[in-house]
């Protein structure tokens, strides 16, 4: 008999720690199956086996009525004693080959996956699904491996010579996934990837529901549908400053029409000056790291500023709870990841901010984004530390190389400070200049423009990258004007605050373009075009 074709839309792992007060399992399953489960999986990790094989009969019967495949977790005996549909193993568990000599040619047979090794591990083996995961970071198997985000995800889509599985493999993916992150889930894993995912892995989110039916409706609709304000990259092509002319006033009269709230956890050094920035370019800022508030805050929010400075490791609760909450209402997140080289403690904190959701930029300096980037950089506490050295020639597109890359690997919009700022939506890249060196000898101007960026694009969600940029040249050019006359760091401090409140305003910057003080200071767009293979090519400098 062969093998049956299985629909892998939305497959429920159970978990009976899990379920709501008086309610059984097998209720549960039935309840989840009517709302659109299309494969369900045992997974008892307490029960003794002749329990297991109890309990497996009892959901079979379920499954069975509803011809919805039942697999059982790890257990080889007890998938042949209950006569299940198949057999999930992970790699402590009984091997595929062995698995198929004893389960037969016709039951399906999957294989969780969490790193390229593993994937490099299946090479030939007669296997039926991928379960990669876990995604992002689970309380449901506290001993889980490090979270692979959207750019781990990637990376294993991507990869060219898995020879020996099929191609098109069914592949789902697992780990904290709900009904507030499975479209960005499913959106950016979606492009030119060799494997595509075909649904999501559930457990708590539908084992712990009220109501499962509902929950799973909602769970089938989402799978659909792309995430409402998910960003399409962007085509620059070398001639294109004129685009960012075009749409700077549409992108400002948005950002003061609406005076979006900005919820920003920051570090203690910032706050203040973040909050005044933040009111001068146009927002509404709100400092909290209150854990309970942060889905209420996501309600209302505009977009999120992460900033993780002074972070311990008691916030990374926090920070996953306001990044899953923000995403499920679809807020633009903005990640700094300060000093992210320069300690073991403010690497592993990156990895779970990656690790927590899906992030929409991701702003730091130069050692900031290579460690992101995965390098090793030894940085000297938070400040940049720049061995790509200057702006010129090969070092240049080095540059361009990696803002793109990260931007391509997390599937966002990329920003590497700097003498010359950097973004890259993993399509374009573009170069801005400006900015004046004050900003180095006052605390806190790199992290604002984290705050100007998240206010830009709050309102402006169908054009990201543009805003993006926006917000540096606007941050650039006040931090210009504001150097002008000023005795030193202080006043300049103040005279920036002022310079931005006055350029955010429409008018303001939408006249500015126009003005003779804008183009003596200079300020450009370099706008890298790519060959027809999809490689970075030339560059062309555009003056503003
Ligand atoms: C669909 C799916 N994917 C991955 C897993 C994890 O399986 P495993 O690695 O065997 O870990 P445990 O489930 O045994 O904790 C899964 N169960 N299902
Ligand atoms: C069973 C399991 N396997 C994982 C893996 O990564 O292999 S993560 C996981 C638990 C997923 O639970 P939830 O949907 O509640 O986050």
């Amino acid at each position: 008999m062969p093998r049956p074709s299985v629909d892998y839309s939305l497959y429920l792992v159970t978990d009976s720690g899990l379920l709501p007060k008086n309610r059984s399992l097998a209720e549960q399953v039935e309840r989840a199956i009517r709302g659109g489960v299309t494969v369900v999986q045992l997974r008892e990790k307490k029960l003794s086996t002749a329990e297991f094989i109890k309990r497996g009969r009892e959901i079979h019967e379920i499954t069975r009525k509803y011809n919805v495949p039942l697999i059982i977790n790890d257990r080889v005996d007890v998938a042949l004693a209950v006569d299940a549909e198949g057999l999930h193993v992970g790699w402590d568990d009984c091997d595929v080959k062995t698995a198929r000599e004893l389960l037969g040619p016709d039951k399906i047979i999957g294989v969780s996956i969490t790193n390229l090794d593993e994937l490099s591990r299946l090479h030939g083996a007669d296997c039926d699904y991928l379960g990669v995961g876990p995604i992002y970071a689970t309380n449901t198997k506290p001993d889980h491996d490090p979270p692979l985000g959207i750019s781990g995800l990637r990376d294993l889509l991507q990869r060219k010579n898995f020879e020996g599985l099929p191609s098109k493999i069914p592949i789902v993916v697992i780990g904290g996934v709900n009904t507030g992150n499975l479209q960005w889930i499913k959106w950016a894993a979606s492009g030119e990837e060799r494997m595509s995912i075909q649904g999501p892995a559930v457990v708590s989110a539908i084992i712990s529901s009220e109501d499962p039916e509902d929950l799973c409706l909602s769970f089938r609709k989402l799978l659909t549908a792309p995430p409402a304000f998910a960003f399409s990259q962007h085509e620059f092509k070398l001639d294109d400053a004129a685009e960012v002319y075009t749409n700077i006033s549409s992108i400002l009269k948005n950002v003061h029409e609406h005076k979006s709230m900005i919820h920003h956890i920051t570090n203690d050094v910032v706050k203040n000056f973040s909050a005044n920035v933040c009111l001068a370019a146009g927002g509404s800022p709100i400092m909290s790291e209150n854990i309970e508030e942060t889905a209420d805050l996501a309600r209302i929010n505009g977009a999120f500023v992460l900033n993780m400075g002074t972070a311990s490791p008691d916030a990374h609760p926090l920070f996953f709870e306001a990044i899953r909450s923000n995403n499920q209402f679809g807020n633009p997140v903005v990640f700094d990841p300060v000093g992210a080289g320069a300690s073991k403690l403010r690497r592993s904190t990156t990895a779970v901010i990656l690790g927590a959701g899906y992030i929409d930029v991701i702003k730091g300096n130069e050692g900031e984004i290579r460690t992101v980037a995965g390098e090793t950089v030894e940085m000297r506490g938070v400040d940049s530390v720049d061995t790509i050295l200057d702006d010129e020639g090969e070092s240049s597109k080095t540059k361009a190389l990696l803002v793109s890359t990260v931007a391509q690997r997390h599937k966002n919009i990329v920003v590497m400070t700097g003498v010359t700022d950097w973004v890259s939506d993993g399509k374009s890249v573009i170069a801005i200049s400006g900015g004046h060196m004050l900003q180095g000898v006052v605390t806190g101007t790199g992290c604002s423009l984290g705050t100007v960026i998240a206010t830009m694009i709050a309102n402006n969600r169908n054009c990201k990258f543009l805003s993006v940029i926006v917000a540096i040249i606007v941050y650039n050019y006040a931090a210009m004007r504001a150097a002008e006359g000023v005795e030193g760091p202080g006043s300049w401090a103040v005279a920036f605050i002022d310079w931005l409140f006055r350029l955010s305003g429409q008018s303001g910057m939408d006249a500015l373009f126009r003005k003779p003080e804008f183009k003596e200071l200079g300020m450009s767009l370099e706008i890298w075009g790519r060959d027809s293979e999809g490689n970075l090519g030339e560059s062309k400098k555009v003056r503003l």
